[in-house]
């Protein structure tokens, strides 16, 4: 890697519930939600180069249907820049997990080639971008916790509890394009106001509304609600899943609570601990760096 390298990350986030409230004709569906960061995800390296390359640690992600590639070509073709780049992705996040993984990799592509190649292009012109690579990528673009609605564009900065989660791992991939798609899911939450919903984070009133059938297609997403719901652990809100799933979080106040939890359920479940962060650590980041240029 030269010195001249850039490398930012892609958090993971957090869905603190989720809504369906309805579907529109063309099939995309309605939702309201809150979105965390997680301090915690994959990490992007980008250097000059005169092609386009993507490297990582997972071969199998490297095809041209990965978002880091899909985000690069719409630059370019928005743009009409004709450079290059050689993109190193380390994968940290489980994939299909319901935490974002492949849209903030996209998210962090828009925004460390717009520097690399120096277009200048503002946030709103790179959500719009993101928006067209998938619905989660305009949170990672903007990188502000936030009350969504919409497919999840539209987006009302919050600030909810910054807790430590003890996010769970089931061993299987859920697919969002079939979860969206199946019968037996319910579309007709009725909207809350975002007062409500803030007020309302951690209680029992708002859910996951994929829930229900995802742990009843997957029963090793059910067997990973029902370790934290009897683990006995000193949590600050009850267990849910995040996005479509698969995976699985409950908030500590403590690192140290949510580590003892794991710990105690350790040799039957994969997970990982994080803090709930408000401001996108890619944002950190990128500030950072401003503040050394000027
Ligand atoms: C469910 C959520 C909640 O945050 O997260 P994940 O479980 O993927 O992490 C998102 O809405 C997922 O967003 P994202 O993963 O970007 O989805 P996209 O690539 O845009 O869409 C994948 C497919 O899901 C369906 N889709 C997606 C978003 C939406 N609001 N309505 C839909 O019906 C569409 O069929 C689409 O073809
Ligand atoms: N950079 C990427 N990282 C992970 N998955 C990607 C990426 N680009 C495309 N994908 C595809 O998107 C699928 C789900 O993406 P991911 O964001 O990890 O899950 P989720 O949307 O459930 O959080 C993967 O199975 C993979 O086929």
């Amino acid at each position: 890697m030269s010195s001249s390298a850039l490398v930012l990350p892609a958090p993971a986030k957090l869905n603190l519930f989720l809504h369906i409230v309805g579907r529109r004709e063309d099939g995309y569906h309605q939702l309201q939600t809150v979105f965390q960061f997680l301090d915690f995800g994959d990490e992007l390296t980008f250097e000059a180069h005169d092609e386009l390359q993507l490297m990582c640690d997972v071969p199998e992600l490297v095809n041209n249907d990965n978002l880091i590639l899909k985000a690069a070509r719409l630059l370019q073709a928005h743009t009409g820049c004709v450079k290059g780049a050689r993109i190193n992705l380390v994968k940290r996040l489980p994939m299909g997990g319901g935490v974002g993984g492949g849209s903030s990799d996209a998210a962090t592509a828009l925004r460390g080639l717009n520097i690399l190649w120096g277009l200048q292009l503002d946030e709103d012109t790179l959500a719009e971008l993101g928006l067209q690579l998938g619905a989660d990528v305009p949170v990672f673009v903007r990188g502000y916790a936030a009350f969504a609605e919409g497919v999840g564009e539209r987006l009302t900065p919050v600030t909810p509890e910054e807790y430590w989660y003890l996010v769970l791992k089931p061993d299987c991939h859920v697919n969002t394009t079939e979860m969206f798609r199946h019968q037996e899911l319910t579309r007709d939450t009725r909207p809350i106001k975002v007062c409500a919903a803030l007020n309302g984070l951690h209680g029992n009133e708002l859910t996951n509304d994929f829930q229900p059938l995802v742990r009843r297609l997957y029963p090793e997403v059910d067997k990973c609600l029902m370790l934290l719901d009897n683990s006995g652990n000193s949590s600050m809100g009850q267990a849910m899943m995040s996005g479509s799933g698969a995976c699985v979080f409950v908030p500590f106040a403590s690192r140290e609570q949510a580590e003892a939890t794991l710990a105690g359920i350790y040799s039957e479940v994969n997970g990982f601990v994080a803090r709930g962060v408000n401001t996108s650590p890619l944002h950190n980041s990128i500030s950072q760096l401003q503040s050394c240029v000027n």
